[in-house]
């Protein structure tokens, strides 16, 4: 699975094999794997969060590949739990925390399963005809480049 960020409010991740890399902030970043340890989940952000809280917790910008070294002769399985907001949920920033940085400008109303579904057609819909700047998510916070 190519590169991507989660698009709900939480995923929860099950896996005994490696396999998911994620890319640090910086424009000079490199992939790293997640090594999964027993008895532990992988809990990822998602762009609700960066809605929720304009860009104060972000959401992780990762990838699928093949897991390292001898790992990569196991039939890798992954069980993923994830939570998003309700369709009809606009996804704002949220009132009366201090910590949230101001908002720059207008908010987008987007409401969260358009969002669900911007993201989608974005990261893994064909992209011969598209305009990608309708599709973009919240990759630039997260990667905190020019943000
Ligand atoms: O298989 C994994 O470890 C993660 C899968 C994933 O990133 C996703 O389904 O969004
Ligand atoms: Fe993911």
């Amino acid at each position: 699975m190519g590169a991507h960020t989660d698009f709900g409010s939480i995923t929860i991740l099950f896996n005994r094999l490696g396999g998911l890399q994620v890319l640090p902030p910086g424009a000079d970043a490199e992939w790293v794997y997640v090594r999964p340890l027993p008895g532990h989940a992988i809990v990822n952000l998602g762009d609700a969060m960066v809605k929720f809280t304009n860009g104060l917790l972000r959401s992780n910008i990762h990838r699928i590949v093949a897991p390292p070294g001898e790992q990569a002769d196991w039939t890798r399985y992954s069980l993923a739990y994830f939570a998003r907001p309700e369709d009809e949920v606009v996804l704002r920033q949220v009132e009366g925390s201090d910590l949230i940085p101001e908002l720059d400008g207008e908010e987008e109303d987007v409401r969260s399963k358009e969002w669900v579904l911007r993201r989608a057609f974005g990261t893994r819909g064909r992209l011969d005809d598209v305009d990608l700047k309708s599709y973009i998510g919240t990759e630039m916070m997260s990667r905190r480049i020019g943000v």
